[in-house]
């Protein structure tokens, strides 16, 4: 396994890629999208802080890549929905550097409200500025927090500690939860009408870009101070510079740019404005914590499967997968199963789980059935990241029903597979630990091992009718290595599976087909 380092990453994660095994790593970093894109192929996986852009273009000649990992937080610089259809897990590190970018925040306000970056260059400049320089207290003053997630609660808290009064403004988080961490919730106008300092922390999304603009200045206190230690263009970077211009903000600390880095940004000249490149996660602790994080998630994902912090797919640790591994073996069997047997386009998929599972997490199993149903027809374009999407596109509904009966076994699932045209109802199990096994297949009760190269073929229940299946298939030389007869719960029909060595030509299955007894043969492939 190949995987990319495109960022700076902290030491300690690169040495644990150098130290894990069959794992080959390289760092390259800096390098231009056109650089970056005729190297990724070679790629099963690509490490990345916020400089890497991961886009469709990218992801297009990536076609090894597994998964991106990202050491940090926000994903706005990776087209998710293009990594989802091509079935590329994002992974992010969503705590190892929320306590120093909150830190980063404080400082900045701190650092803003006395004026220490102007006072520094003006020493260096030989002027002794005193007068000018006057600065603010915090003590008793308003802080706004716009977003209480893991960044703006350690804002939050540590702003009460030194003596602020914060509100809160989240619309994903309750009142109550607000409350209870002692602060008080706001509405965005009540917050913009009190705060004497206004901080984000809310990620980059469609809704909150430009969410600070000219009108929510027009809201603020006179002489309010923004800190912007989130996202690039969360506030307006031109409505920011008019109202520091018109004086309605008094300054602002800005550590993101809606491009960075900023290219002769007249925010980054003015004078009541102090900046950072970026800094809110670089500390030598939170470096190793993402780092550290990151390699640990993507080694485990590329060895053992584990899906740790993925943004486009459940979370799977080791050991539930290897619990819940054979009924997504089986479920993927029935759906290839169900997408070899049915005629027409499968329009619904019901998957029925009766009985006891214990305390499995059967939700992958869904996921598992529809990368089942589609890889007949897109091969290895399907995997658990893409599955549910390529099949809402297919325009493939899904349902789950449970109930705690079971007719023959302790548990088992069935999956009904609707058409335009019919409806194929197939149920499995597994047996002892991890064998799967196909139990039903409409009406015909059976013990089927779904794999490898296979033919099911429906007959009438005479004398003769294995016999001369066995006698055609014998004549070209096609070996059975396994069969099983299922046999109709009322009727005179068969049907049997068989198990070959190779897959069955079609011109034989053809001949099998004017058989006397036979009257359906169907090869499926596992
Ligand atoms: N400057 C830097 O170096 C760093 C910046 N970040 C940025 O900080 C952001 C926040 O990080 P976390 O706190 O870990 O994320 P989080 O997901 O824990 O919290 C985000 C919060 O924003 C809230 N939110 C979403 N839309 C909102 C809206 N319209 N109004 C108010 N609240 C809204 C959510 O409900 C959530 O509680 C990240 O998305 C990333 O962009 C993160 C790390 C370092
Ligand atoms: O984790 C985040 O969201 C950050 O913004 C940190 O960015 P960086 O890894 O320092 O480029």
């Amino acid at each position: 396994m190949k995987v990319l380092v495109s960022d700076n990453l902290g030491e300690d994660g690169i040495r644990m890629f150098q130290d894990a095994s069959n794992i080959d790593v390289d760092v390259k970093t800096g390098l231009a999208p056109e650089a970056l894109k005729a190297i990724i192929a070679d790629y099963d996986a690509l490490v990345i802080r916020s400089a890497t852009k991961v886009t469709e273009e990218l992801l297009q000649a990536a076609t090894r890549l597994k998964v991106v990992g990202r050491a940090g937080i926000g994903l706005d610089n990776v087209d998710i929905p293009a990594a989802t259809q091509r079935g590329v897990v994002v992974m992010n590190t969503p705590t190892g550097n929320v306590v120093t970018t909150a830190e980063h925040a404080i400082a900045m306000m701190l650092a803003l409200t006395r004026n220490i970056p102007t006072g520094t260059a003006s020493l260096r400049d030989g002027r002794w500025e005193k007068k000018k320089l006057q600065g603010r207290e915090i003590f008793n003053k308003v802080l706004g927090v716009i977003g209480f997630g893991k960044i703006g609660a350690i804002v939050a808290d540590r702003a009460r500690g030194l003596k602020m009064n914060v509100v809160i403004h989240d619309p994903f988080v309750t009142p109550e939860q607000i409350q209870k961490a002692g602060f008080t919730p706001v509405d965005l106008d009540t917050l913009y009408q009190q705060a004497d300092y206004i901080s984000v922390h809310v990620p980059k999304l469609k809704n909150t870009l430009g969410m600070i603009n000219a009108d929510a200045f027009g809201k603020m206190k006179d002489g309010v101070m923004i800190i912007n230690c989130a996202r690039g263009g969360i506030v307006a970077e031109n409505d920011l510079y008019d109202a520091l211009v018109s004086g309605k903000v008094a300054g602002a600390a800005l550590d993101v740019f809606e491009t960075e880095p900023p290219v002769e940004s007249p925010l980054v000249a003015h004078e009541r404005v102090i900046c950072t490149p970026h800094l809110g996660a670089s500390t030598r602790e939170a470096q190793t914590n993402v780092a550290v994080a990151v390699a640990r998630q993507i080694i485990d994902f590329l060895t053992a499967g584990t899906v740790a912090n993925a943004v486009n797919m459940p979370s799977v640790t080791g050991e539930a997968l290897e619990k819940i591994g054979p009924y997504l073996t089986l479920a993927e069997r029935m759906g290839c199963l169900q997408a070899q047997l049915v005629q027409g386009p499968i329009k619904e998929v019901v998957v029925e789980f009766h009985g006891d599972f214990k305390d499995l997490d059967l939700s992958p199993v869904s996921t598992a059935v529809l990368k089942g149903i589609l890889t007949p027809v897109v091969k290895d374009d399907v995997n658990f990241v893409n599955a549910q999407v390529m099949a809402q596109q297919r325009g493939i509904k899904v349902t789950e029903t449970s109930s705690a009966e079971s007719d023959y076994y302790v548990n088992q699932f069935t999956v009904r597979a609707i058409t335009t045209e019919m409806t194929s109802v197939v149920s499995g199990t597994i047996f002892g630990k991890k064998d799967p096994r196909i139990v039903k297949i409409d009406k015909f009760r059976l013990e089927m091992i779904p794999h490898g190269h296979m033919a099911l073929i429906q007959n009438i229940d005479k004398p003769g009718s294995i016999g001369e299946i066995g006698t055609t298939l014998g004549k070209h030389k096609i070996n059975i290595g396994r069969m099983q007869v299922g046999q109709e719960e009322e009727g005179d029909r068969n049907i049997i599976f068989l198990t070959t060595d190779t897959p069955i030509p079609e011109a034989v299955v053809d001949e099998m087909r004017q058989l006397a007894l036979v009257k359906t043969v169907t090869p499926l492939e596992f």
